[in-house]
């Protein structure tokens, strides 16, 4: 089963950065093609899904991935679904006219930028990351892609600590494909 192959590719970390926070590590996820690859084809068959059901003729517009992990696996899911990458980067880093959202994370707190014109209005939107732990991260790039006048289908990470119970910041649905729940 994917879900069960990709968790045994992450590495816990145990007081990293600091104490009392288990670090999971999604690094030797990448180093391993086959698990790269499945990972990837797990986020493009439940797009795919997702995007069917919604409606057929309606396709993803742009996949958001966020600094830093999720700029490492976002393009590639846009490659493959034929839409634009967009990068929400931390503060600073972008040139031109930005957007930016302040935020607070599991181990300190963060501003994050996007390029205004990044995101026309209207267009389908999911935004991706490899880990969601108190939702602040994506909350305040969910907050980025409606300052632009972009429509959110959905968040996608690869892991979801569920006790910390993110999704119920979120303004649109949660995929994750692995569930940490203590
Ligand atoms: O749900 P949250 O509490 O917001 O935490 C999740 C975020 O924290 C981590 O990134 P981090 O800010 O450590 O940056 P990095 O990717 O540059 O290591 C992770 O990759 C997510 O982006
Ligand atoms: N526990 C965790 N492991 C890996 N990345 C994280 N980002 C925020 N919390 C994290």
């Amino acid at each position: 089963m994917d879900t069960e192959y990709i968790k045994s590719q992450l590495v816990p970390h145990p007081d990293f950065p600091k104490k009392g926070i288990v670090f999971l590590d999604m690094f030797p996820l990448l180093r391993n093609p086959v698990a790269f690859e499945t990972l990837i084809t797990n986020f493009v068959h439940h797009l795919t899904a997702v995007t069917i059901a919604k409606s057929p003729n309606r396709k993803i517009d742009v996949v958001v991935g966020l600094d830093a992990r999720g700029f490492l696996f976002g393009p590639i899911i846009a490659l493959r679904l034929g839409a634009a990458f967009v990068p929400v980067r931390k503060q600073g880093k972008l040139p031109g006219k930005c957007h930016s959202a302040s935020y607070e994370k599991e181990y300190g707190v963060d501003s994050f930028e996007m390029q205004a014109d990044a995101i026309e209005p209207g267009q389908s939107v999911v935004v991706v990351d490899d880990l969601i732990a108190t939702g602040g991260s994506a909350k305040a790039a969910g907050e980025l892609v409606a300052k632009s006048g972009g429509k959110i289908l959905e968040y996608l990470f690869i892991i979801e600590l569920t006790f910390l119970k993110a999704a119920e910041k979120l303004d649109a649905p949660l995929y994750s494909i692995v569930q940490v729940d203590d």
